[in-house]
């Protein structure tokens, strides 16, 4: 006899919320039993098995830390987590050893792919840069996966014994080299039209080397939150990044 998943959303009547209500709806194997949004006391969460988390980065964290205290297993898709909040998450998870946490800073395969692509290149290539382009609805810069990006890459030029990408830049009063994640330089575009975009530019001697992906539409997020959804379960503690869950770590 084959199980349903019992999954509820926090951030439902949002872009992504809404989406991933649909796609929750139209996969046989889970039922959505809640939909939760600003305002809404989320107690025992429906009765769900899992709960996704697409909110705001100022609420993600009390908003995971209720579903850990029940013991519900959660996918978040919100930004903005940094290594000390992450690191209240793993308190709270001591208490409930049984739960899991997926943080996905993306869910596109292609963007999973553009991640792990430019880990491998980063070493290889003595500067880089990465610009990420987004809706202009987006509340936070720069993106989850631009500062995930530029921390993998930035990891993977310490182990290689790389130095500080090369810039000869003295005067810069508006910022218009950009931002610096992990010593990375970060460049953030809004533009009407725009849903989510980043290329990673890796430069050297007579040679570049560009990863581009795009997501046109949220539907390309719905397939890595439905695997999320389905795997979480499995993996208890907090996992950070889909890729742990498809074999490619
Ligand atoms: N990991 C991934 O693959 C992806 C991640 N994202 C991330 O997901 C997040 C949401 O993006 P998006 O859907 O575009 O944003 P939206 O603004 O469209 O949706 C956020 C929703 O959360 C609601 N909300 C605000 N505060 C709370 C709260 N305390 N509890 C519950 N719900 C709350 C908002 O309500 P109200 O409008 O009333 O404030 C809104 O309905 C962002 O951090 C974004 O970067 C986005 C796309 C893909
Ligand atoms: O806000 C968005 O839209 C997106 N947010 C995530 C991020 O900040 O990286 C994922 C994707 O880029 C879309």
């Amino acid at each position: 006899m084959s199980t349903v998943l019992k999954v509820a959303v926090i951030g439902a009547a949002g872009r992504m919320g809404a989406t991933v209500c649909q796609a929750v709806t139209d996969a046989a194997d889970l039922e959505l039993v809640g939909r939760f949004d600003m305002g809404d006391a989320l107690g025992d969460l429906g009765g769900a098995d899992v709960v996704v988390e697409f909110s705001v980065p100022s609420a993600s964290l009390a908003n995971v830390q209720h579903c850990i205290a029940q013991g519900v297993d959660v996918v978040v898709g919100t930004t903005g987590w940094t290594p000390d909040k992450l690191e209240l998450l793993r308190e709270s998870l001591a208490a409930q050893p049984d739960t899991g946490v997926l943080i996905a800073p993306n869910f596109a395969i292609g963007a999973i792919l553009m991640m792990s692509f430019a880990q491998q290149a980063a070493r290889f290539y003595e500067s880089v840069e990465v610009i990420e382009l987004h809706h202009p609805n987006k509340v936070d810069a720069p993106s989850g996966t631009a500062a995930r990006t530029a921390d993998l890459i930035g990891a993977a030029r310490e182990e290689a014994g790389l130095g500080p990408v090369p810039d000869a830049t003295t005067q810069d009063p508006g910022g218009a080299r950009g931002g610096r994640e992990h010593g990375i330089p970060v460049h953030s575009v809004r533009l009407r039209g725009l849903v989510a975009h980043q290329e990673v530019l890796f430069g050297g001697t007579g040679e570049m080397l560009t990863i581009r992906h795009d997501s046109f539409d949220r539907s390309s997020f719905m397939p890595g939150v439905v695997a999320g959804v389905r795997a979480v379960g499995q993996h208890p503690g907090l996992t950070v990044g889909l890729e742990h869950y498809l074999g490619l770590t």
